[in-house]
């Protein structure tokens, strides 16, 4: 049923202008890590994916540099790695992590939020939303490496994964900290939150924009385990093992029940929650707040 769904969901996407055109590509060649029967990296300038088949597992890297922030092609780009991976039955898991150092993600692209027209906002708002659907409810296992910093919409993407593995480095902080940027986070975005580390904690956690160190990430649940850098990987694949030895319909069915209602209220909502994104990225005192945020962050440098 949540594969139905989600599948109807990502065509009409695919079908979408800011998808047209962008179909994975050959990516970067070389032996397959770890799988060894020659099936190939594939992907596209953005996201790399790294096939072992005889796992039955992808890791997906994220690719675009300098931060990986969460652009319209972007996520297009993430999206069509997923239903790639969906489609071909090789595969039953997913590493998600970051080809660049020190950052996960840090989260939705600020400059799709600022000094655009509304129709561009209605678009970048229909790809975010399809993007929390598609990993939300991925009857693949999907597993988060976190290894680097991962605010507001990385912070999401991760909570979307059935499992978080997070680098144990003190600047590796993760949470959804968009109230210090003077926005505030969908209810999707807290539903998330709330349905990882309760009710309370995520209170707290979105309004006073809390972004947790390891230690404190793993406290209050945000992230399953918390590992020496090195071993983020390994951990994630041996993780990864566990679940797959579950049986994948019974795993998949629970999945859909513990996610469904969640997804459902975004699904049954999802023009309206356009239309108030909208109107609020909008408004002038939030574009104020947006630009002198990323001015802060280009200061930063200088
Ligand atoms: C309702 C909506 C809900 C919203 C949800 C969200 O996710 S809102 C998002 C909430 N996200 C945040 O609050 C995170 C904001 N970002 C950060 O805190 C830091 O960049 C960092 C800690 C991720 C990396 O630190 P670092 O010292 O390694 O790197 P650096 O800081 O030097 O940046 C390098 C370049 O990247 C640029 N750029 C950065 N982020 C974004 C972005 N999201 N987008 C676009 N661009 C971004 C930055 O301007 C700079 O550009 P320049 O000058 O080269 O043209």
């Amino acid at each position: 049923m949540a594969l139905a769904v989600g599948m109807r969901v990502l065509t009409r996407a695919l079908l979408r202008p800011w998808a047209r055109g962008l179909r994975v590509a050959p990516g970067r060649t070389g032996p397959a890590a770890g799988g060894g029967d020659g099936m190939r990296c594939f992907g596209s300038p953005r996201v790399l994916v790294e096939p072992d088949p005889a796992a039955g597992v992808a890791v997906v890297k994220m690719r675009n540099p300098p931060v990986n922030s969460l652009s319209l092609e972007f996520l297009t780009e993430l999206l069509i790695s997923l239903e790639k991976l969906e489609n071909d039955k090789t595969f039953h898991g997913i590493i998600l992590t970051s080809d660049c150092p020190g950052i996960f993600s840090a989260g939705l692209d600020l400059t799709e939020m600022c000094g655009r027209k509304p129709e561009h906002y209605v678009e970048y708002w229909k790809a975010v939303q399809e993007t929390w659907l598609r990993f939300y409810l991925s009857n693949l296992v999907v597993i988060a490496a976190i290894n680097g910093v991962s605010p507001a919409g990385g912070c999401l993407l991760s909570l979307t994964c059935d499992y978080r593995v997070l680098a144990n480095n003190p600047k590796y902080t993760i949470g959804l900290n968009e109230t210090l940027l003077g926005i505030v986070a969908p209810f999707w975005f807290k539903d998330t939150m709330v349905n990882t580390i309760g009710h309370r904690a995520t209170e707290r956690a979105l309004q006073l924009g809390l972004l947790f160190p390891p230690a404190e990430a793993l406290r209050v649940g945000v992230v399953d385990q918390v590992v020496p850098e090195d071993q983020v990987q390994s951990t994630a694949r041996s993780v990864m093992a566990q679940w797959l030895a579950i049986p994948d319909h019974a795993r998949q069915l629970t999945k859909t029940l513990m996610r469904k209602p969640t997804a459902d209220r975004l699904l049954t909502e999802r023009d309206a929650d356009i239309q108030t994104f909208v109107r609020f990225i909008c408004r002038d005192s939030v574009q104020k707040s947006l630009h002198a945020y990323l001015e802060k962050l280009k200061q930063k440098k200088g």
